[in-house]
């Protein structure tokens, strides 16, 4: 029970919604010094990712306390995921308004533990400020990759292919949902749709997994076509990407049903947290046996070229340009 007229205070509010996450983490120091504490393995490096989430700009203000705590979670994941590396740990900064009810907290501090007890991570440490502003949470997230292993966006060579994890669009055709733009009649496809949205899928068991058989990585937070663009120009080369070979959800082929617009909405919207990577054509056969062990889609979608870095040629099914008014999300 909270009550909002006996409240916690800050330190009443790390002591009771904090302090449970950090239990397992001998580093966090029972969240009772100025820092945590801890070592890296022999052998082993420290892989570290930061991302914030504002209300307004990242969630819906009044979205389920719980599944913004998943959102936070599991778009930092995915950049660990992203680099190959296996997850360690996370401290956590919630900058919030001060007539925010104390319920609110308890609902975000719940769905922390439970994304900590689905991933295998655990709560470092953190801070807690108020704001005059929305709500502004942001997570730091730590992981483990073996010793000079860290996947580079960097590392995509001209003929190498393009592949991506599970499927795209899901969660941008959520978006035009949820701000009331696109009407999906079926009750079961509209809440896929949100679903992944609000709770997307880190791959966190494929990341580690691609060491040695990727040559460049990153994930798609952007969209797919912007973060086709980031990793292509760290790689200094070109690509194309077919249109027609991204893998969509049930839901999301329903959602689209044809429409080039839609399609390109899909491939450009953002917020999937797929990884996207590159590899020689001769991994081929280790990545299908990869998907079928990890239970997760790899999709081969394109291929690298020699030509100007960053430059992607988006190709519908017989070949023409597909017509795209953005590449991805850009903040500014
Ligand atoms: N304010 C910042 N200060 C320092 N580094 C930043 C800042 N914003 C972004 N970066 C760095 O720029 C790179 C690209 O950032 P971003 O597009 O947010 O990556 P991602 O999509 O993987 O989160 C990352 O290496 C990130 O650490
Ligand atoms: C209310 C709301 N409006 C718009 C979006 C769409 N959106 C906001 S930020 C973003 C891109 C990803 O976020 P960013 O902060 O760029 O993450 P990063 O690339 O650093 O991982 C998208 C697609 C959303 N998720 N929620
Ligand atoms: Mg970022
Ligand atoms: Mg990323
Ligand atoms: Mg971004």
């Amino acid at each position: 029970m909270t009550s909002q007229s006996h409240p916690l205070g800050e330190f009443g509010r790390i002591a009771r919604f904090f302090k449970p996450l950090a239990a397992g983490f001998p580093g966090a120091r029972g969240l009772r010094d100025d820092a945590a504490v801890f070592g890296v393995p022999e052998g082993r490096e420290l892989v570290v990712t930061t991302d914030a989430m504002v209300a307004g700009v990242h969630f819906f203000p009044d979205d389920a306390p719980a599944d913004i705590a998943a959102k936070l979670m599991r778009s930092n994941l995915s950049d660990l995921a992203a680099m190959g590396a296996e997850p360690l740990a996370y401290t956590l900064v919630t900058a919030l308004p001060r007539g925010l009810d104390e319920s609110w907290l308890e609902a975000f501090a719940a769905g922390l533990g439970e994304e900590q007890h689905r991933f295998g991570i655990a709560l470092a440490g953190g801070d807690s400020v108020s704001t005059s502003g929305p709500i502004t949470l942001s997570v730091t997230a730590f992981g483990l990759v073996p010793t000079g292993c860290a996947l580079p966006r960097w590392g995509g060579q001209p003929g190498d292919r393009v592949f991506i994890t599970g499927s795209i669009g899901d969660a941008a055709l959520g978006l035009e949902i949820a701000y009331g733009r696109l009407d999906v009649p079926d009750e079961e496809t509209r809440a896929h749709l949100l679903r992944r949205m609000r709770r997307p899928d880190p791959r966190i068991s494929v990341g580690p997994r691609l060491i040695g058989l990727a040559s460049g990585a990153m994930d798609v937070s952007d969209g797919l076509v912007a973060d086709l663009g980031h990793l292509c120009e760290e790689s200094g080369c070109a690509a194309l990407l077919r249109a027609d070979a991204v893998p969509l959800s049930d839901a999301a082929r329903g959602a689209i049903d044809g429409d080039p617009v839609r399609l390109a909405l899909a491939i450009t919207g953002g917020d999937d947290y797929e990884l996207l990577f590159t590899a020689p054509p001769s991994a081929r056969d280790a990545l299908a046996a990869l998907a079928a062990e990890c239970g997760v889609a790899i999709t081969e979608i394109g291929e690298l070229r020699p030509g100007t870095p960053g430059d992607v040629a988006v190709l519908d099914a017989s070949d023409a340009p597909l017509p795209l008014t953005r590449r991805g999300w850009d903040h500014f």
